[in-house]
């Protein structure tokens, strides 16, 4: 391990809360955050995921995290994926809902890519987390994101397909999400 703290360089609160309460179990790593403008380039989750913490890395001068989230819906062949963002911005849930009438399955993956770079000019390592669901008309607070439209799949509640993340207390959103998922590797690599 560095002996610099590690940064976490994203400009988004709920990630940052998620993250924390995430890692305030189990194996301890000392977190700084950093909420930092960062380009976000074109291309597949992965690209995006590189360059945004090679940039990190230069902006901070040491080592640091970034996350990048993506919701890829099946019918649309893994879109909006990365693009999320804008399209949510633009369309809300609603218009996500509308985006896929017709199609057959309305199945979504939401993906985290986590990248680590032990600092400038070195090649980020990245971690991904993977939780499937599918897209429903929203329900539940809206507080972060698309969660009132994500069903995940095994919530381990009442029955498969029971519940949006919007709807599930941070304790249990917290162990079965894209997010989880990443950071347990993350943590993996940076404990080990
Ligand atoms: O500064 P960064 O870390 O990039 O923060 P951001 O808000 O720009 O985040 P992304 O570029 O990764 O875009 C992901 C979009 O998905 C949303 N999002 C991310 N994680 C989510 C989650 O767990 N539940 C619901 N929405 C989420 C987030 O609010 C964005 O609109
Ligand atoms: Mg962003």
């Amino acid at each position: 391990m560095t002996t610099k703290p590690l940064v976490f360089v994203t400009g988004n609160a709920n990630k940052l809360i998620e993250v924390r309460a995430i890692l305030s179990t189990g194996a301890p790593i000392q977190l700084e955050s950093r909420s930092l403008e960062l380009p976000e380039i074109q291309g597949t989750t992965q690209d995006v995921a590189r360059e945004k913490c090679r940039r990190a890395a230069e902006l901070v001068n040491g080592p640091c995290i970034t996350e990048d989230t993506a919701l890829c819906f099946k019918a649309l062949k893994g879109l909006p994926g990365p693009y999320i963002k804008w399209f949510l911005a633009e369309l809300g849930h609603d218009g996500l809902n509308t985006l896929l009438e017709g199609f057959p399955t309305k199945e979504a993956t939401a993906l985290c890519t986590f990248a680590y770079c032990p600092g400038p000019g070195q090649e980020p390592i990245l971690f991904e987390g993977r939780t499937e669901g599918r897209i429903v008309p929203p329900r539940g607070p809206a507080r972060f994101g698309w969660d009132p439209i994500f069903e995940a799949e095994d919530t381990g509640l009442t029955s498969q397909w029971s519940s949006r993340y919007a709807e599930l207390p941070p304790e249990v959103k917290n162990k079965i999400s894209h997010r989880y998922r990443a950071l347990a590797k993350l943590r993996e690599y940076l404990t080990n």
